[in-house]
C-alpha cells in the first residue's frame, strides 16, 4: 500500500502550479461529448477521477484526442449521439462522475450500468435516483441505495421542479443534465449556494440556463454548441498549500491561476477569518470562471466558529482546514457539515482519529467537529490512516510542517484521483515527503 513518510518541520516557499479543477474537468468531458462540434479543453485534470469520466465517454463512442499536457479535443456527438456502452461504466472513486452520469444516462435510449470502487459503492445514490424517478427515469440501485446503478431507457423524461433537501452540486448537476432530455423546463432549488460550474458551462455551450438566487432552470430538448474550455487550477488542491504555508514557519508561497469562483472560495474566507495571510492578486477571467494568483505567508492562526453559510462553499477543504484548526490558538467549531460523513471516507471520524494520533484533542459531533488547537505547541508525530481518502492523505502530509516527529500517512494511492504529482510538487516547495510502501 502506498504511504507518505514526511519529515517534521520545514517550510513552503516559491511557486506551486496545482493541477486543473476536478469538478470543471468532469463537466468539460460531459458537455463537450454532448455538444455539436469539437471542444478543445486546456488545463484538464489528468487525475483518475476525471480520466474515468473520459473513459466512460470513449466507451459510449465519443472520440477524444489527448490528454496531452492537459489538452484535449473532444469530437462532440451531439445531444442524441451517444452509443450504448458494451460493458458497465466503471468510474472508480469518483462520486461526481457517478452522480452526474446517472442523470445524463437516464435520458438515453439505451441501457447502462454504473459501477465504482469499494468507497464509492458505499456512498448514497438515492439523492439522485429518487428525483430522477420522479422524472420518470428507470434506475435500480443496490438494496442500500448505493451503486451499482442499473439504468434502463424510458420513452421520455418529464421535467421537474425540485427543491433539494441537501445542498449538493452533484444532485443539482445530475438533474440539470437529465433536464436536457425532459419535456419542459427542469428547475432545481438549493437550500444553500453550491458550486455552479455546470450552470456556467451550460451557458457557455449556448444552453439558455435561467438563474435566480439558489434556483436554476434548463429548457428540455436544448442542444449544446461546442465551445473551448479553459480549466483553472483547482482551489481544492491549492487548499493543502494554503494551509501548509499558513502553519509553517517562514513560508511564502505563490499559487498561480487558481479558480476563485465565488461558490468555491469558502476556504479563503475561513482561513482569513482565522488570521491567515493570503493575498489575492491579478484577478482575471479564465473562460467562464474567475481566477487569481494566491500568495500565502505564515501566520498565527486563531480558532473560530465556522459560519454555516461557508460550509458548502468549502465542503472539500475541511480535511485541510481541520489541520489549520489543530495548529491554531483556541477552539474551532464546525457544525452543519454532516455531508462530510458521506464523502470518500467519513471525513469527520477519520480526521478526528488521525488528529488524535498527533496529540490533538477533537470532539466528534453528529454534524461536525470541535478541535482544540495546539497554538504554539507542536503537533506530535505518528502514523495516521487516510482510509483511502485523497484529501485526508494530503491534509495530514501538510500537518508534518508543524509536527515534532515524522508522520506516516497510510493508504495514499487515491491522491492520484484529484492531485497526481502532489508529492513531487510538495517536495519542490519544501515539504519532506518520501513515498514509501507501508
Ligand atoms: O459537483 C461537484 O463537482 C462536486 C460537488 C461536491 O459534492 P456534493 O454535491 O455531494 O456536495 C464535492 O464534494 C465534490 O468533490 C465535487
Ligand atoms: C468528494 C469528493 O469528490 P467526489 O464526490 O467526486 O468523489 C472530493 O473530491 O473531495
Amino acid at each position: 500500500m502506498r504511504a507518505y513518510r514526511i519529515a517534521p518541520g520545514g517550510t513552503l516557499r516559491g511557486e506551486v502550479r496545482v493541477p486543473g479543477d476536478k469538478s470543471i474537468s468532469h463537466r468539460a468531458i460531459m458537455l463537450g461529448a454532448l455538444a455539436d462540434g469539437d471542444t478543445t479543453v486546456t488545463g484538464f485534470l489528468e487525475g483518475a477521477d476525471s480520466l474515468a469520466t473520459l473513459a466512460a465517454f470513449r466507451s459510449m463512442g465519443v472520440a477524444i484526442e489527448g490528454p496531452e499536457a492537459g489538452r484535449l479535443r473532444i469530437r462532440g456527438v451531439g445531444r442524441d449521439g451517444l452509443r450504448a456502452p458494451s460493458a458497465p461504466l466503471d468510474v472508480g472513486n469518483a462520486g461526481t462522475a457517478m452522480r452526474l452520469l446517472c442523470g445524463l444516462l437516464a435520458g438515453q435510449p439505451f441501457a447502462s450500468k454504473l459501477v465504482g470502487d469499494a468507497s464509492l459503492s458505499r456512498r448514497p445514490m438515492r439523492r439522485v435516483t429518487e428525483p430522477l424517478a420522479r422524472m420518470g427515469a428507470d434506475i435500480e440501485t443496490a438494496e442500500a441505495g448505493t451503486a451499482p446503478l442499473t439504468i434502463r431507457p424510458v420513452s421520455q423524461l418529464e421535467s421537474i421542479d425540485y427543491a433539494m433537501p441537501v445542498a449538493s452540486a452533484q444532485v443539482k448537476s445530475c438533474l440539470l443534465l437529465a433536464g436536457l432530455y425532459a419535456d419542459g423546463d427542469t428547475c432545481v432549488s438549493e437550500p444553500a449556494v453550491t458550486r455552479d460550474h455546470t450552470e456556467r458551462m451550460l451557458a457557455t455551450f449556448g444552453c439558455r440556463v435561467r438563474r435566480e438566487r439558489q434556483r436554476v432552470c434548463v429548457p428540455g430538448g436544448a442542444r449544446l454548441t461546442a465551445a473551448p474550455v479553459e480549466v483553472p487550477a483547482d482551489i481544492s488542491s491549492a487548499a493543502f498549500f494554503l494551509v501548509g504555508a499558513s502553519i509553517a514557519d517562514g513560508a511564502d508561497l505563490t499559487l498561480p491561476a487558481v479558480g476563485i469562483n465565488p461558490t468555491r472560495v469558502g476556504v479563503l474566507h475561513i482561513l482569513k477569518a482565522m488570521g491567515a495571510d493570503i493575498a489575492v492578486a491579478n484577478r482575471r477571467q479564465c473562460g467562464a470562471e474567475p481566477v487569481a494568483d494566491l500568495r500565502v505567508r505564515s501566520a498565527r492562526l486563531q480558532g473560530i466558529e465556522i459560519p454555516a453559510a461557508q460550509v458548502p462553499l468549502a465542503i472539500d477543504e475541511f480535511p485541510a482546514l481541520f489541520v489549520a484548526a489543530a495548529c491554531a490558538d483556541g477552539e474551532t467549531l464546525l457544525t452543519g457539515a454532516e455531508e462530510l460523513r458521506v464523502k470518500e471516507s467519513d471525513r469527520i471520524a477519520v480526521m478526528a482519529a488521525g488528529l488524535a494520533q498527533l496529540g490533538v484533542a477533537a470532539e466528534v459531533l453528529r454534524d461536525g467537529i470541535r478541535i482544540q488547537g495546539r497554538g504554539a505547541a507542536p503537533l506530535g508525530g505518528g502514523s495516521v490512516d487516510s482510509h483511502g481518502d485523497h484529501r485526508i492523505a494530503m491534509a495530514f502530509a501538510m500537518a508534518a510542517l508543524r509536527a515534532s516527529a515524522p508522520i506516516l500517512v497510510r493508504d495514499c494511492a487515491n491522491v492520484d484521483t484529484s492531485f497526481p504529482g502532489f508529492a513531487a510538487l510538495a517536495v519542490g516547495a519544501g515539504l519532506g515527503i518520501d513515498e514509501a510502501v507501508a
